[in-house]
């Protein structure tokens, strides 16, 4: 780790310290995440769900891992860096976002999920500090709770930040599936129109109250498999009505507040997946709008009061299957109405819980330090200079046990042989310009 120099501490998260850091061969700047718990043998990293999931997902929406270090019994992931998260990005705006910023970040998340459930894996604890953020380019990170489509339930059920978690968790369902991610989705949209999460309970029952105050009680028979059938039977008796959506979310369009809705299903079948998602006229509103001849600025004042856009749509997204890509919708969209909104002040820490995975039961000693670089050589980004009194070394971090670090270099193509092959395919061609740039 002699190579890396810590400029500053980016979070604290329950598995690891996440640092930036400057690359002192390359000049580029990244973060490194220092785990908590003591590593002994090199297996034992490599079996790293973060690991296995990071190995096999290569995508422009996904954080990428560049290199896994272990020295001293510890162990570091070197990932690309980016700003900030969702969270802190969303925490410091004076004003809302536009539909066409939270387009743009939802567009990305979808791309980098839809990639991530094709190949097998599911998040399971997506949230906005899990989001992160350069500019308009966003990413999923911390794939620390990341599991295999193909491993067997009975799943744990302390999964997910709670805000975030999706009801046939809160009921403690053994069988969840990927669908759990699209309701954390579902729940991420709507905070980015308001900056404000939709569902804050602050204990897991007050968290299924929560949801039952905007979507109403469930349809018990939804949940066939869950443990705690009494939760079940307390909130489906609740005499709660479903409010409107378009009145907690005044600023989303009609298409949001729709896909919102379905992602937000009580019942997880009926949640569309990633791929589904990206084919909701959310997504497609831009391409086909009749644009009036006039600045509609011009056209405002001269008629003196708001006008309704109007927007016709090629695509219906129906409830049924084969309504998906049918249909024609002449869709009214009122002018977004003035807005009042302010973030609520929150901490991070104060924003539910992660679950710590690992167990530290490993006995045994290694002094090696081992180093796998999971980006071949050439593959340097932007050198960024920094002022030398910035820097601390890295090796300044206290490491408990003493050892002369050896390095073992392992080569890509061995280890992560789809990394590079077509990192910019999933994406839509402006993104990968901007990608590019
Ligand atoms: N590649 C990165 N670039 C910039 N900041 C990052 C990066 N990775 C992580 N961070 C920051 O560090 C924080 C914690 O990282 P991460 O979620 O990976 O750790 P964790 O220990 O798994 O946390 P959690 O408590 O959410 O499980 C993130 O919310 C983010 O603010």
């Amino acid at each position: 780790m002699e190579k890396y120099r810590i400029l500053k501490e980016l979070g604290d998260g329950t598995c690891g310290n996440v640092y930036k850091a400057l690359n002192m061969e390359t000049y580029e700047i990244v973060a490194v995440k220092k785990m908590k718990r003591k590593f002994y043998f090199w297996e034992e990293c490599i079996n790293l769900r973060e690991v296995k999931s990071l190995r096999k997902l290569n995508h422009p929406n996904i954080i990428k891992l560049k290199e896994i270090v272990m020295e001293n019994n510890e162990l570091f992931f070197i990932f690309e860096y980016m700003e900030c998260n969702l969270y802190q990005s969303m925490k410091e705006r004076q004003r809302p976002f536009s539909e066409e910023e939270i387009r743009g970040f939802m567009l990305q998340v979808l791309q980098g999920l839809a990639h991530m459930h094709k190949n097998g894996y599911f998040h399971r604890d997506l949230k906005p500090e899990n989001l992160l953020v350069t500019n308009d380019i966003i990413k999923i990170a911390d794939l620390g709770l990341a599991r295999e489509l193909s491993s067997m339930p009975p799943f744990t059920d302390y999964v997910s930040t709670r805000w975030y978690r999706a009801p046939e968790i809160l009921l403690q369902s053994s069988s969840y599936t990927p669908a759990i991610d699209m309701w954390a989705v579902g729940a991420i949209l709507a905070e980015l129109f308001t900056l404000c999460p939709i569902f804050p309970g602050e204990s897991e029952t007050d968290q299924l109250y929560k949801i039952c105050g905007i979507l109403g009680p469930p349809d018990w028979t939804i949940f066939p498999e869950v443990r705690s059938a009494s939760r079940l039977v307390d909130i489906s008796n609740l005499n709660v009505s479903p409010v409107n959506l378009s009145d907690v979310i005044p600023n989303a369009s009609l298409e949001a507040i729709d896909l919102i809705k379905q992602l937000c299903s009580w019942d997880p079948l009926r949640r569309p997946t990633a791929e589904q998602c990206l084919q909701h006229p959310f997504f497609h509103v831009g391409k086909w709008i009749l644009k009036p001849l006039e600045d509609p600025l011009q056209l405002k004042l001269s008629n003196g009061g708001p006008k309704p856009n109007l927007e016709l749509n090629l695509w219906d997204f129906g409830r049924q299957k084969d309504d998906y890509f049918l249909g024609l919708t002449l869709a009214i969209n009122p002018s977004p109405p003035s807005l009042d909104l302010f973030p609520v002040e929150m901490t991070s820490r104060s924003r539910g819980t992660g679950t710590d995975m690992f167990c530290s039961d490993f006995q045994g000693h290694s002094q090696q330090s081992v180093f796998w670089s999971l980006l071949p050589p050439d593959h340097h980004q932007t050198s960024v200079p920094m002022e030398s009194s910035l820097m601390s070394s890295f090796s300044s971090i206290p490491h408990t046990t003493a050892g002369v670090p050896q390095s073992r270099g392992f080569p890509l193509a061995s280890l992560q042989s789809n990394i590079l092959d077509h990192p910019f395919l999933a994406m839509s061609s402006s993104f990968q310009q901007r990608h590019c740039v």
